[in-house]
């Protein structure tokens, strides 16, 4: 775990983002401590010869209106610039994370008044509050990093309660307090450790922020007094004669954007090298094409010939995952096809890759992840041709065709539908996006499919929210969703594993319906040989990130099956006539398929047995 996480710190650091920001900080970290000291002299030495200089070989940036050198004073400045920052956002963010973690500990009334009072807090724009509490605290360093401070705490209070109250619904939470654990160890324990990464990589670039309101503040004379000087200072002083030497506010200028960038890249490394955010893989590309058949066309036509009848069709698809050792590919070069009106499974264990293929070939995988193949075509537009989109064929298009020929059904229907919007809004959504139709007939549109896929009542139901709905109605209202366009291909993935039985059976007969009704091809995604063997004439197994098995239902059920794994998969189901005496045959972990049909070893003999 922890040499991880040293591999994870170190492939941070060695990105391009995360050389930068350590160099950026070393500079920030030597102007800061040894500035004042090397160049504190020149920087107030002043010269009655040199008033206002344009730059010169001996002062780089110029001079001021009072003859000192711009460079050395803005290396000076870094210090204090940086230590009031860093000061302020210190005390902002502390504050700020005690205040949004207090609702957690206060009862309900009284965290409800905490929170409306930093949404209050946070209403206002940032500055003005700044400027106000400034003028309270009256000018000076001081008075400035007290008013910066005070005003990150309402935004970094609110993020803090955001996060927190998105960890506070999980299990490991619920189960702490039903085990009696207090408020405030719920909150210490179990709630700051799960959010500190987010936090933490927020508060670098806070720290950045903090510069440029510094540097405001000085500017409107709020903020450091001389004979004190930062570089908002220095920045409003060379800004008063900017047409006479634009340089003096230059030095300043670049001295803040460069820090400001440097804090947020070394925010973006912290987060990568936490895992907050995983950023790139320090290895480019999973895949390197030899020559890249999207540019051409000849052999694109020569790729799409037979596949007229096929409303999917995949061939060698891959897909890759950014992890610390490197690329890891659960999905293996598989390619299979699916027929118009054919109702298809995908089986297999557990991880085996069934739904990132499903996903990969409809176009759902996003970065970090990376996906090519030779061919994806869907109803006859090929959507991926190496890692991109074929040439000729629009984004908008390809869209549009999803939206309309594409269904997709998930297996939690909760997290898969809107909990804030109306069930109605959401059925009706592809009839105004892609269907063409006015709000009010994409409404009526959505309540006739609701009726379709037989939720009683579908008018009342479609003014309700989705929890407001059973899991087996929810599950309908995303096939009625699909129904919206005319697809012809519904992919549904494990739809019956979070229902009880008899719902499992609605669910099924409902997909069955519209498959007789439309005439839209099924695949379905299970890990449940049952459901599959049940509603699909043609089975694919699974194993490993490689489809090891494709024959037809009654071929699979008839033990004609080719393939070990699939063997050892249909020995795991049991039957009526399993002798519930015996225990149930299981496929250990870590055998060895890799041989494919023609394999024979004892481990294999060893289950079927
Ligand atoms: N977004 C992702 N980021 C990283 N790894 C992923 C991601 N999605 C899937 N994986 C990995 O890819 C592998 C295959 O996952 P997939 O969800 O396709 O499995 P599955 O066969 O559908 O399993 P299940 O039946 O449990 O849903 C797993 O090892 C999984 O951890």
């Amino acid at each position: 775990m922890a040499s991880q996480s040293a591999r994870r710190w170190a492939s941070a650091l060695l990105s391009p983002t995360g050389i930068a920001a350590v160099l950026g900080l070393a500079v920030v970290a030597v102007a800061a401590v040894l500035g004042p000291i090397i160049w504190g002299e020149r920087a107030s030495a002043t010269d009655l010869l040199a008033l206002s200089q344009p730059p010169t070989p001996e002062h780089l940036f110029g001079t001021d209106a009072a003859g000192r050198d711009v460079l050395a004073r803005t290396l000076v400045a870094t210090r204090l610039s940086v230590l009031m920052a860093l000061a302020a956002s210190g005390f902002g963010i502390v504050a700020g994370v005690l205040f949004g973690l207090l609702p957690g500990v206060l009862p309900a009334r009284a965290g409800r008044f905490v929170v409306a009072v930093f949404n209050f807090a946070i209403a206002f724009p940032g500055l003005l509050i700044t400027i106000f509490l400034s003028v309270i605290f009256g000018q000076g360093s001081l008075g400035a990093v007290l008013a910066i401070g005070l005003s990150i705490v309402p935004a970094y209070a609110r993020l803090t309660h955001t996060l927190a109250s998105s960890v506070d619904g999980r299990d490991f939470v619920a189960a702490a307090r039903i085990l009696g654990v207090g408020k405030s160890k719920v909150v210490f324990r179990h709630i700051l450790p799960n959010i500190a990464g987010p936090l933490i990589v927020n508060a670098s670039v806070t720290v950045g922020g903090a510069l440029i309101a510094f540097a405001s503040l000085s500017f409107l004379g709020l903020g450091v007094q001389p004979p004190e000087f930062d570089w908002g200072r220095m920045l409003s002083e060379g800004l008063g004669r900017i047409f006479v030497n634009p340089a003096t506010a230059l030095a300043p200028g670049i001295a803040v954007v460069l820090a400001g960038i440097t804090f947020t890249l070394a925010g973006e490394t912290i987060a990568r090298a936490t895992g907050v955010n995983p950023g790139p893989s320090s290895r480019l590309r999973p895949w390197r094409f030899a020559k890249i058949l999207a540019n051409d066309a000849t052999a694109v036509a020569a790729q799409n010939a037979g596949t007229a009848d096929k409303v999917l069709s995949v061939r060698n698809l891959r897909v890759a995952v950014p992890t610390d050792a490197g690329w890891f590919e659960p999905v293996k070069g598989i390619s299979f096809s699916v027929a118009r009106g054919e109702l298809v499974g995908m089986v297999g264990e557990s991880g085996s890759g069934k739904s990132l293929s499903c996903m990969a070939a409809a176009g759902l995988v996003e970065y970090p992840l990376r996906v090519c193949a030779d061919l994806v075509e869907f109803d006859g537009v090929p959507l991926l041709q190496g890692e991109r989109r074929p040439p000729g064929s629009s984004g908008r298009k390809i869209q549009r065709l999803l939206g309309t020929r594409l269904a997709m059904v998930f297996q939690d229907p909760m997290s898969s539908l809107n909990p804030a919007l109306k069930v109605g809004t959401q059925v009706a959504e592809p009839g105004f996006l892609h269907g063409g139709l006015s709000r009010r007939a994409a409404w009526a549109k959505a309540v006739r499919r609701l009726e379709d896929v037989k939720i009683p009542l579908a008018t009342k139901r479609a003014h309700q929210h989705p929890h407001e709905l059973s899991g087996g109605m929810r599950q309908r209202v995303m096939i009625a969703m699909g129904l919206m366009g005319s697809p012809a291909l519904i992919i549904a993935d494990e739809p019956t594993t979070a229902l009880d039985v008899t719902v499992q059976r609605e669910v099924l007969s409902v997909l069955n319906d519209v498959h007789n009704d439309t005439g839209a091809a099924i695949l379905m995604i299970s890990h449940d040989m049952a459901v599959v063997t049940g509603l699909c004439t043609r089975v694919l197994v699974m194993y490993q990130g490689q489809l090891v098995e494709d024959l037809p239902t009654a071929e699979l059920l008839a033990g004609k099956a080719r393939h070990p794994y699939t063997r050892a998969l249909l020995a795991a189901v049991p039957d009526m006539d399993t002798d519930r005496s015996l225990p149930m045959p299981t496929i250990a972990e870590g055998m060895d398929f890799s041989a494919g049909p023609s394999a024979r070893g004892e481990e294999l003999e060893e289950v079927l047995s």
